[in-house]
């Protein structure tokens, strides 16, 4: 099984994943509307309009259904996630365990969403996808805009009051995620990587930005401060994969998570948080991985291991403690 990708409509496996220089292609995502709380964008935020189409492997997708789960918007937005394995037609559905069939528009692979939205379509058949029952379209496919949209315009109908991009912090929040997406993103470029220089540069990137954020994570519980945010999310998705994937599967083996004292307790903190932990599901996330990467995995064997404990209680809270008792000892 390779990618494939539509072309005007028509499938086709013959997909280049790199440049001539051995460097991972990015191709930009094309479903770019917004839904808003007021609908003045023509797509307004109503319960039960939109369907989100996921695969629990994905990371970008998680990143949606982690703050689906934090807004308590389960009863707003329904659900459809992918199965695990990659067809020779792309994402398709299933129902194996933790898979939810497509039960509104009946499609047996994700590609016939695209070709319902547009016939003629051009692009990746990427999850997550957000869906408009009432218009029959694509609204947007780009995950850290679905996570906004979810967060800021659906937060009147949210059941959970909380809110992840807060006023006083939006610019922080911004340039973290921008930055966060340097390790997001910089994961899939050395599992691509076929020259060796491209490989090396990205590794090397890759762990300059891990060890600078484990300096940050030893003195605030959270990537914007003592406040769990948007870009809360977008980290956690990668550092959940980090060693089960990214590590063995990508190559990215100078450190795993688990050496890393603050990162590591970060990210069982906020796995720790039940809302979080519900859209966790390794065993599709490997599966996911492993077989569907078939350009660097020929053989499809999915590794036992490693065995992760992420219940494992964690230091956060300790740390909160000692850096109010340094701020009440300081000198004024
Ligand atoms: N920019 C997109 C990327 C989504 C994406 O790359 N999804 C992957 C799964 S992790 C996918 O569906 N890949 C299928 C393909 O490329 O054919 C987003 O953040 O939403």
């Amino acid at each position: 099984m390779t990618s494939g990708i539509m072309i005007k409509g028509k499938w086709t496996t013959n997909r280049n994943l790199v440049d001539s220089s051995g460097k991972f292609i990015e191709i930009p995502t094309t479903f770019r509307s917004w839904v808003s709380a007021d609908g003045q964008s023509g797509f307004k935020a109503e319960p039960g309009r939109y369907h989100l189409y996921v695969a629990l492997a994905c990371p970008w997708a998680h990143r949606t259904l982690i703050m689906r789960e934090l807004k308590g918007l389960n009863d707003i937005i329904s659900l459809s996630i992918v199965d695990p394995i990659m067809s020779d037609r792309g994402w398709k559905f299933s129902s194996n365990t933790g898979a939810i069939p497509d039960s509104i528009n009946h499609a047996q692979y994700l590609q016939e969403i695209y070709l319902k939205a547009e016939p003629n379509y051009t692009g990746r058949i990427t999850v997550p996808v957000l869906w408009d029952k009432h218009t029959q379209t694509i609204v947007n496919n780009e995950s850290s805009e679905i996570m906004r949209m979810f967060d800021v315009e659906f937060a009147h109908l949210a059941t959970q009051k909380i809110d992840l991009y807060p006023r006083e912090l939006q610019q922080k929040i911004d340039e973290t995620i921008e930055i966060i997406y340097q390790i997001n993103k910089g994961v899939y470029r050395a599992g691509f990587a076929t020259s060796q220089a491209a490989y090396e540069e990205a590794v090397r990137e890759l762990f300059e930005h891990l060890d600078r954020w484990e300096t940050i994570l030893s003195k605030q519980r959270y990537l914007c401060g003592e406040q769990l945010t948007e870009a809360d999310i977008c980290l956690f998705v990668t550092l959940y994969r980090f060693d089960s994937v990214y590590y063995s599967l990508f190559k990215y083996n100078l450190r795993r998570i688990l050496d890393y004292e603050n990162l590591w307790n970060y990210l069982k903190d906020l796995y720790q948080i039940q809302r979080f932990r519900v859209t966790c599901n390794m065993e599709h996330t490997k599966r996911g991985y492993y077989t569907s990467m078939t350009e660097i995995n020929p053989n499809q064997i999915v590794p036992l291991g490693p065995i992760i404990d992420f219940d494992e209680p964690h230091d956060r809270i300790a740390l909160l403690q000692l850096l109010i008792k340094k701020v009440s000892i300081s000198p004024p």
